[in-house]
């Protein structure tokens, strides 16, 4: 079974991806972390983000890797992996490596920003989940302050207000909700509560798929 996860940042995608993963037993790969990884490798060998051969090349040359994430996950790598990933042929050079981790026998969960719309259009269930951009900016503030960032709030807000606009607004494979998708907001919901709520669109997908 292939499980698809979007949504927007801080919605609570990943913990809800990995939580699947780990109860189904099935391979996780958080589709973000290649954009993250692109930006960072472009910034790191001197280029600027506006670079789009540079962007393109680093997007080519990025292996599946266990990658640096507390490098990775801080709060300027993902405004550069939304600037970055707005670049069609860097979306096309990441295309490859995450249908293949799809495709393993077995199945695979992957969560982003167009899993259920492009690299998956075949995946199911497709869970589009949300949260009120005010939730959504309070749980990665302080998961940037757990990180050790000195972060205020109104910035994360912000933040998260620039990068929806720019991934929903995007050309190539904007953030939106697959025709498919089961929409589960989890403003209201902790970890426990979402995990579970996804779970149960997991199972309802099995069963009737076992059913016809
Ligand atoms: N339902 C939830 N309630 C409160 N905090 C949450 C919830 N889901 C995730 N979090 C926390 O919010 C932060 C962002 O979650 P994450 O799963 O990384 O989001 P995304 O992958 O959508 O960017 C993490 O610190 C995570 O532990
Ligand atoms: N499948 C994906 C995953 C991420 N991305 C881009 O990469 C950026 C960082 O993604 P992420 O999933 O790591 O970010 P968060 O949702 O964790 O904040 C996003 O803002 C998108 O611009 C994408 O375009 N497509």
């Amino acid at each position: 079974m292939i499980i698809a996860i979007d949504g927007p940042a801080a919605s609570g995608k990943g913990t809800i991806a990995r939580r699947l993963a780990q109860h189904l037993n099935l391979p996780h790969l958080d589709t973000g972390l290649l954009y993250r990884a692109t930006a960072r490798a472009l910034l790191e060998q001197g280029h600027d983000l506006s670079d789009r051969a540079a962007a393109i090349a680093s997007a080519r040359g990025l292996a599946l890797t266990d990658f640096d994430e507390a490098a990775l996950r801080g709060r300027g790598m993902g405004e550069a992996a939304s600037i970055v990933a707005a670049i069609p042929e860097v979306r096309v050079a990441l295309v490859e490596m995450q249908r293949g981790f799809a495709l393993r026998p077995g199945g695979a969960v992957l969560d982003g920003r167009d899993i259920g719309t492009v690299i998956c259009p075949e995946a199911r269930p497709k869970i589009f989940v949300t949260a009120s951009v005010e939730a959504r900016a309070t749980r990665r503030a302080l998961e940037l302050k757990s990180r050790g960032e000195k972060v205020d709030y109104a910035a994360v807000l912000e933040d998260i207000r620039t990068r929806d606009a720019r991934d929903s607004g995007r050309a190539a494979a904007p953030l939106k909700v697959a025709g498919d998708a089961v929409v589960l907001d989890t403003t209201k919901l902790d970890v426990e509560a979402a995990f579970k709520a996804a779970l149960a669109i997991v199972e309802a997908t099995l069963a009737a798929q076992s059913a016809g």
